[in-house]
């Protein structure tokens, strides 16, 4: 093979020989990979847990990007083998692997005013950056059970040599809260909901057979993209569509839907005087919600997490008025698999027993039931009072012995789920996030801190949840602060976008006499 020297002295050869040895290995890799059955029992909890992740995006596009992923990820590892642990240079390597990425980003129009459907063009150097079906960033090298950490297998082995104990063993002696999870004294179940609107917005990870890296069927953006949808065909079909028709599939995120889609209407109306045409009109209002959306996640959800110590350590209070361009390009804001796969889940220590009834009754008609809740007050009211779990390492019987159960004893351990997804994920255990002992698996460890002062998660958890809604902040060229033209707000947009809060948008849509002001606090906290 022609060896052709770029700029660095780096050798295209070597690179071009790690790729062609790594095809081989993934397309074997393919084919050796036997298809799970599938099981078409819909009151099997595991036939459940498989419709979650066959939802919505389309399967061949996350094959294609899977192997994709996989062949960049073996041939670096090939090639740092060869060259005794130095790895290939960025830019040649780039240039080698281009003709096999399925990611043909559209060139990037100069002074669009709107965010694009799918996040492409968001960073202009970097258009692929935050796309859905984007690798999920690692702050962390992985740590898998495989000789090169390809993530063939998962973590597995314990420092001493020994198998690691079963996730389920872990889950019965670390998280288990017996019949009922302690409760918090503050924070009510409101607070829950709205993270799984976070979570829906900015992850949904495809399962693959291999594990190795993992994509992102989202735009990592805060950009409401669970409601508008993460692509042009999501987006028409919102379009098409309008309000009042359901995408998700969890229950307890429907509340939510139904008070977006009942917001983005008001705007619709509000902004109706301007005349303009349909694609603007729908554009002006998702900047507009998406905005006020932000501006909750970053004065109400985040600080009630991680506490204002840890908001101001980085750099995420928003300002009370005005401007405040936080904007870096050189920030890329894509989810990372840490967030995604061990610091977000926290909130799975916050579900309770009421829980149960919620997704326990999934029907197509639930969307039906949760218009009724959003308008029928005393359901409502309870989102207001009554008290999430607490976040401490436990997790409710529901969530680890009933979630999903067609009969005793046959259901899901959602914290066992966490235990092994991080290790399918190859995230380094806990020990290597900390200075403690090692092994331990990273949300069984950081479950079990204390938590920082003024949050309800402990400092590892806050420090990851700190370090991800930076980037969310910092690498989003729309987010809300930002001064830029077209793209941003002017002076008295921004007042009026600062002046809602997550109380104000659910006393317009929720029919409730009264709304406590901080929506996520219990008015009966002491
Ligand atoms: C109603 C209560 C909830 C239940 C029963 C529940 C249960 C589950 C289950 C069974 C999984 C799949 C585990 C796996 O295969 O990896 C999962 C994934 C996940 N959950 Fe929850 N969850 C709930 C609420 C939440 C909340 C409030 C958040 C965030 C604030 C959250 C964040 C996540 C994330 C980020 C994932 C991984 C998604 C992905 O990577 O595609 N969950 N949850
Ligand atoms: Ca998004």
């Amino acid at each position: 093979m022609c060896v052709i020297l770029n700029v660095n002295g780096e050798r295209y050869g070597d690179i071009e020989k790690a790729i062609s040895a790594a095809l081989k290995i993934v397309n074997i890799r393919r084919f050796a990979s036997i298809p799970r059955p599938v099981i078409k029992d819909p009151a099997n909890p595991v036939s459940l847990r498989g419709a979650l992740a066959r939802r919505r995006e389309n399967p061949e596009i996350v094959a294609k990007y899977g192997l994709a992923a996989d062949l960049v990820e073996t041939a670096t590892v090939l090639y740092a083998e060869r060259h005794g642990g130095k790895l290939p240079n960025a830019e040649a390597f780039r240039a080698a692997i281009a003709p096999y990425c399925p990611t043909k980003i559209a060139k990037c129009e100069n002074n669009c005013r709107y965010r694009s459907a799918d996040g492409s063009c968001n960073n202009r150097i970097h258009p692929e950056w935050g796309t859905r079906f984007s690798p999920q960033i690692r702050f962390l090298p992985p740590d898998y059970g495989d000789q090169f950490d390809i993530g063939v297998v998962p973590r597995s082995t314990s420092v001493t040599g020994h198998k690691l104990p079963s996730p389920r063993e872990i889950s019965n002696s670390v998280h288990n809260a017996g019949m009922t999870a302690p409760r918090d004294h503050t924070y009510n179940i409101n607070l829950m909901h709205f993270g799984l609107v976070i979570f829906h917005d900015v992850i949904s990870t495809p399962l693959r057979q291999g594990p190795s890296n993992q994509m992102n069927q989202k735009t990592s953006y805060l950009d409401l993209s669970l409601i508008y949808g993460n692509s042009i065909e999501g987006e028409q079909r919102f379009r098409q569509f309008g309000s009042g028709h359901p995408k998700s599939f969890d229950a307890t995120l429907n509340i939510f839907h139904v008070i977006f889609l009942r917001e983005n209407d008001k705007i619709l109306r509000d902004l109706k005087h301007l005349g303009w045409n349909g694609e603007s009109l729908y554009k002006e209002a998702r900047k507009i919600m998406s905005a006020v959306y932000q501006h909750i996640v970053y004065t109400e959800y985040v600080p009630a997490v991680i506490g204002q110590d840890v908001m101001l350590r980085y750099g995420l209070k928003s300002t009370q008025y005005g401007h405040n361009t936080m904007y870096n390009p050189k920030t890329d804001a894509t989810t990372s698999n840490v967030f995604a796969t061990a610091a977000i889940r926290f909130a799975h220590s916050t579900f309770d027993t009421f829980e149960k009834d919620v997704i326990q009754g999934f029907s197509p008609e639930t969307f039906q039931n949760y218009s009724n809740i959003v308008t029928n007050s005393p359901s409502s009211s309870t989102l207001f009072t009554r008290f999430q779990s607490k976040t401490d390492r436990f997790m409710t019987d529901f969530g680890r012995n009933k979630l999903w159960e067609s009969e005793p004893k046959n259901s899901v351990d959602t914290m066992s789920f966490d235990i092994q997804r991080g290790r399918d994920h190859g995230l380094p255990s806990y020990n290597r996030w900390r200075e403690h002992p090692d092994d331990i698996d990273l949300i069984s460890g950081a479950m079990a801190e204390r938590p920082v002062s003024g949050g309800i998660v402990g400092p590892t958890f806050a420090c990851l949840l700190g370090e991800q809604f930076a980037l969310f902040k910092t690498g989003d060229r729309f987010f809300y602060e930002n001064d830029f033209h077209p793209t941003g707000f002017t002076k008295g947009q921004l007042r009026q976008i600062k002046k809602q809060s997550l109380a104000s948008v659910m006393c317009r849509h929720v029919n409730v006499p009264t709304v406590p002001q901080n929506a996520f606090i219990s008015p009966k906290a002491g």
